[in-house]
């Protein structure tokens, strides 16, 4: 084990206060089967932070998405949030306590369209009741023209381009911009804490280059917390404030980008190879 690893491993050692997190987990395991997908990784993320989760394929990366966000529920261990626990929490509830989520292959209603995504995302938010929407209240319409105002707001954070096509079915939008709609969904449930799976996966640099800058932005004018999992090393090492790296399940280093990318371990597990696979496709 390196210097740096023994440094960056203690950062979120046992010992420190738990207070002021917005994010913790705390010694969390899971196990399908006789498969340990995770086991005993403890994470704080603080207000404001962007962490990112790195590593080999399975190391166990949106197994922990999945554990945060209540699909999966831990076989051991603590996740709370804003110090409340969240264990046994369904999804929806998870979202309704403000942890809102991407994932890996974009989950959007392909035959709908870009402003109905969106509105989806604000199940959460909404008030009327059945009968109200069946009779189309004044309190309904009234609602449903403030949630349409909020979808374009959100819709604009990401420039004119998807405010122009709300109308627009999201199959006919290109990978990067179905992305952005996936982010303004999640946004609309008004979440503190956005996990975002690889969100620049199948982008090109340029449209990488742009999702670096509107992660920053969620962070820097919306001021959401954010915890990412990405495989290029680039966006990686210059959006985040710290970087917890797994390999079969366990965290073995966590630290600054410049402590991740010196550590042997991480080196050996990952980066090593990581930094190839970037090199090839650029050649
Ligand atoms: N529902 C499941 N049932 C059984 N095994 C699972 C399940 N989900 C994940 N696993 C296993 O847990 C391990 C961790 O998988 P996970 O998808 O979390 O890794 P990952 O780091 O996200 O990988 P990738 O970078 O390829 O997405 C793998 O061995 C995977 O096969």
């Amino acid at each position: 084990m390196s210097t740096n690893h023994t440094k960056s491993a203690n950062r979120a050692g046992a010992d420190e206060p738990t207070s002021g997190a917005l994010l913790e987990l705390k010694k969390v395991s899971k196990i399908f089967g006789g498969l340990v997908a995770v086991q005993d990784v403890d994470l704080r993320i603080n207000p404001g932070e962007i962490i990112s989760v790195i590593g080999p394929n399975g190391a166990g990366k949106t197994t922990v998405f999945n554990l945060i966000t209540g699909i999966y529920r831990p076989t051991s261990g603590e996740i709370s949030l804003g110090g409340k626990s969240v264990v046994g929490l369904n999804p929806d509830q998870v979202l309704v306590r403000g942890i809102a989520r991407t994932f890996q292959n974009i989950r959007l209603f392909n035959n709908m369209t870009v402003m109905e995504n969106v509105l989806v995302g604000q199940h959460t938010q909404l008030k009327a009741s059945v009968l109200g929407s069946l009779f189309l209240t004044k309190a309904v319409k009234r609602e449903e023209a403030e949630a349409r105002e909020r979808a374009l707001e959100l819709l604009s954070f990401f420039g004119q381009a998807l405010v122009d096509r709300q109308d627009e079915y999201v199959i006919n939008l290109s990978y990067a911009e179905r992305r952005r709609v996936e982010i303004a969904r999640a946004l609309a449930a008004k979440p503190s804490l956005l996990l975002l799976d690889e969100p620049t996966a199948g982008m090109n640099e340029a449209e990488t280059l742009d999702a670096v800058k509107y992660v920053r932005r969620l962070r820097d004018e919306l001021g959401l917390t954010i915890l990412l999992i990405e495989h290029k090393l680039t966006v990686t090492m210059g959006i985040s404030d710290r970087i917890a790296v797994l390999d079969y399940g366990r965290k073995i280093a966590e630290g600054l980008p410049e402590e991740v990318r010196r550590d042997e371990r991480v080196i050996a597990a990952y980066l090593g190879k990581a930094a190839k696979t970037e090199q090839e496709a650029a050649e």
